[in-house]
This record gives C-alpha cells, sequence and structure tokens, in this order.
C-alpha cells in the first residue's frame, strides 16, 4: 500500500530544516545604483542619515499665521508675502498678520497653523478667516515621518518598490548589496526537445526549464540555463561537473528510480547526497545535496512535481543564499467548495482556486485533474491547497490551510 510504502519517508518540516542548516548566503558585497536594487538584498542596516521632512512644512494650499490670532470665526489677518515649495518665505509672521503657503513649503517663523485656502475670504492684502483656528492645524512636523538616526532597514531586508522611494527621499542614491549568486538550471531526458521544433515518437517537449529559469529569476539570482542533457553518464558527468563551479544547481528529471535516472547516481559520485525522498506530494523523489562549490536541488521531472518542490524547498533555500532575511508566508484558512482526494501518507501541495465568499470568509476548490504532469490545472490555480500528511480525503464544508501564490512569488 501507498500509505506504507511512504511511512519512512522523510517529513517535509525535516527537509526544510536540513536546508536551512546547509545554506549560508553569499558573503561578496556590491554598491548598485537605487535604479538596479529593486528586489535585491541589502548586505548592511540603513540607518536614517536626516529627518523627514526636513524641516516644519504645510499639508495645505493656504494661509500660515499664528493660531492666536484667530481664536473666533471672522478674523482679518494681513497678508504679507508668501511660501511657496522649494521658496520659503524668509521673514516672521507677527501677530495680524499671515503668509500665502503652498502645500510642502516650509512654514514661515513665528506662524503655527496652516488654513486651507477653501476656509478664507481674500480681498487684497486682506484675508478674513471664516472659522477659528487650532494650534498646529495642517503642519506637517520636522521628522514626523523619519528621525535622523532611525534604523530603516535591517541586514538581510529585500528591498521592495517603496522602499526604493523612501531611500532616494532621505538622499541615498546607492546601496550596498549582496552579489546575486549564480545558479545553473539543468533539465534531463533523452525524451525532451526544445519547443518550435517538430515531434518525433516518443518524444516531448521541454518544458520545465522554461518555468524553473522564470520562477528563479524572480529572485536577485542570475540563472545560467544548461539546456537539455540527455541520459547519458558521461554528458550528465560534464555538465554537473560545470554546473558544481556555480553557487547552486537545479536540475529536473532523473531522480527517480528508472534505468535512464542517472542524476541522484552521478550527485552521489561526484559530490554529496544529504537527502532523497520526501514525504510530499507531489515531488516525493527530490534529492537535495552538495557538488563542488553548489548546493544541489534535484527536482522530478514531472513539471507540476518540478514547480511544487521548486517553490517549497528551491525557493526558500535560495531565498536564505541571496543574504535575504527569509521568513515563510503564514497560510491562509478556507472552507473547501468540494471532496477533495487524499490518501494517508504524504503531504500534499493540491492546485486550488480561492475566493471570497458570501460571508466574507474564503472558499477554495480545487483546479481539476491533480495529476503530476497535468500543468493546466496548475495554470488556473491561484493558491495551493495543503494537506496534512497523515490526513486521508477532506469533505465538502471542512477548513483547510491555503497559500496563496502572491505570497510566494509565483
Ligand atoms: N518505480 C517507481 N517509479 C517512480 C517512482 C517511484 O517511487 N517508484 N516515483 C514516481 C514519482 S513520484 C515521480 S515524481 C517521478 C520522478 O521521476 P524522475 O525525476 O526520475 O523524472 P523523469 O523520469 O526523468 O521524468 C518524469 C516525467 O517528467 C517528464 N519530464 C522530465 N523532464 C521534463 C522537462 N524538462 N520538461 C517536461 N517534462 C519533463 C518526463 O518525460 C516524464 O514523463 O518518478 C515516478 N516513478
Ligand atoms: O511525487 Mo511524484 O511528484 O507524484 O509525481
Amino acid at each position: 500500500m501507498d500509505s506504507c510504502y511512504t511511512s519512512s519517508l522523510m517529513p517535509l518540516s525535516e527537509g526544510l530544516a536540513r536546508l536551512t542548516d546547509a545554506i549560508t548566503a553569499v558573503t561578496e558585497i556590491e554598491t548598485v545604483p537605487l535604479q538596479a536594487a529593486d528586489g535585491r538584498i541589502i548586505s548592511a542596516p540603513i540607518i536614517c542619515p536626516v529627518n523627514v521632512p526636513p524641516a516644519d512644512n504645510s499639508a495645505m494650499d493656504g494661509y500660515a499665521l499664528r493660531a492666536v490670532d484667530a481664536p473666533e470665526a471672522a478674523t482679518q489677518l494681513q497678508l504679507i508675502g508668501r511660501s511657496m515649495a522649494g521658496v520659503p518665505y524668509h521673514g516672521t509672521v507677527n501677530q495680524g498678520e499671515c503668509v500665502r503657503i503652498m502645500t510642502g513649503a516650509v512654514i514661515p517663523q513665528g506662524a503655527t497653523a496652516v488654513v486651507m485656502q477653501e476656509q478664507v475670504v481674500t480681498n487684497d492684502e486682506s484675508i478674513t478667516f471664516k472659522r477659528p483656528v487650532q494650534i498646529a492645524q495642517n503642519i506637517r512636523r520636522a521628522g514626523e515621518d523619519l528621525k535622523q538616526g532611525q534604523l530603516l532597514f535591517e541586514q538581510g531586508h529585500r528591498l521592495r518598490p517603496a522602499d526604493l522611494g523612501l531611500l532616494a527621499s532621505i538622499g541615498i542614491g546607492e546601496v550596498a548589496l549582496y552579489r546575486k549568486p549564480r545558479v545553473a538550471l539543468i533539465s534531463n531526458g533523452d525524451e525532451l526537445i526544445e519547443p518550435g521544433r517538430s515531434l518525433k515518437a516518443g518524444q516531448i517537449y521541454e518544458s520545465n526549464r522554461y518555468a524553473l529559469a522564470a520562477l528563479v529569476r524572480r529572485l536577485p539570482i542570475i540563472v545560467e540555463e544548461f539546456g537539455i542533457i540527455p541520459d547519458q553518464p558521461e554528458a550528465l558527468r560534464e555538465a554537473m561537473t560545470k554546473a558544481g563551479r556555480f553557487d547552486a544547481v537545479i536540475s529536473s528529471g532523473g531522480v527517480s528510480v528508472g534505468d535512464a535516472d542517472y542524476i541522484k547516481i552521478i550527485l552521489d559520485e561526484l559530490g554529496e547526497i544529504d537527502f532523497w525522498k520526501l514525504a510530499i506530494k507531489p515531488g516525493k523523489p527530490f534529492a537535495f545535496g552538495s557538488l563542488g562549490n553548489a548546493h544541489y536541488f534535484g527536482l522530478p521531472g514531472n513539471p507540476v512535481s518540478a514547480m511544487v518542490t521548486c517553490h517549497q524547498l528551491a525557493i526558500p533555500a535560495l531565498r536564505r543564499l541571496t543574504g535575504e532575511h527569509y521568513v515563510a508566508p503564514t497560510p491562509l484558512v478556507a472552507t473547501t467548495t468540494g471532496l477533495l482526494r487524499k490518501r494517508p501518507g504524504r503531504l500534499d501541495f493540491q492546485r486550488g482556486r480561492y475566493q471570497n465568499g458570501p460571508d466574507g470568509k474564503l472558499l477554495v476548490s480545487a483546479t481539476g485533474a491533480q495529476g503530476s504532469g497535468v500543468m493546466s490545472s496548475f495554470c488556473e490555480a491561484n493558491c495551493y491547497i495543503v494537506l496534512e500528511q497523515e490526513r486521508g480525503s477532506v469533505e465538502q464544508g471542512e477548513q483547510v490551510e491555503i497559500l496563496p501564490f502572491d505570497a510566494l512569488m509565483v
């Protein structure tokens, strides 16, 4: 029986723990302009060098005044000048006076409030404030957003677009980052042929490399595609020896027990296998080890198995390799809209679609056939449905954990 056979398989949690132990981040650092830093990992904490905003400034287009001068409605003050964003007013606002001010312009000395222009009546140099004025209204204080000396980003932070805007806003134009690790990508199988050619009997199109390369390139990683390597030990030895000079190798295919499954055998010969086979579905024959300089991720050849093991095992490890302080995404909980078939023995990553239900709670259903070669149901999906190792089928209306693809950078 499947469940008996798989009872000796290593649980995913143990495999992940071993991966985590084995991976140390790259250490080399390079300085890069902000424009090229999106998605990259910072190699040292970033401390704020200035206050943001640098000076008290106006949140509205209107008039700056001393709040004490307009405690009641219908107060009239005299207009004495203007403060524009980039061209401040250099005088002082004294009793009975006000200054025209624009959003973002520096608050002139003496002024303690800004009134938006919709709340005044203007008559030449005389401004009537329709309502009583509160001290500090519409003033953005210096340092209100960020204070000089404050920690902005920890080492290992992955830079996102808003982070780049923030760094630019404090005058930082380049950042120290970990170098991008280099990953070799190998596809193995005599049956594989590149898309665009015509198929002969027994051939299929190579597809794993296209999906895996795109997935890994979402990380700050340089992917070198080795192409299709046939099921010949010599050809594989040569490719794997070369790949062992990279920081990591990802191969797909040839890790099971068939007569032409050489990857695991050659990894054993040229490098070291840390573990092989996990209690997951799909992806059971996943192999992890080392080869020369490289961490080795041997993904199974079935296209869905390759994607699932890349997501669940290779990507978390590679994110650590990039120097990222990686925290696994938190699963959400959803209610199933139909039966999910499962046998006990392996943690199952079914492909599903989740959506909001009528009561605001999440609903999820599987996206059709769940075979490990069925990529169409992967493409219809927007999440994994994660079913615990020892459970059986899930009835309609039960709660399950889901991992939205967005959170996995799919
Ligand atoms: N006797 C047993 N047989 C199998 C077992 C087992 O435990 N005992 N495990 C099965 C499981 S589970 C998986 S998963 C597969 C994995 O096998 P391999 O990693 O050796 O992969 P291959 O045999 O090379 O290929 C499997 C399948 O995927 C297709 N493939 C391979 N590479 C690509 C590619 N780059 N693009 C598209 N498709 C690819 C290949 O043609 C095969 O159809 O083993 C089971 N067998
Ligand atoms: O574990 Mo395999 O990935 O089911 O096809």
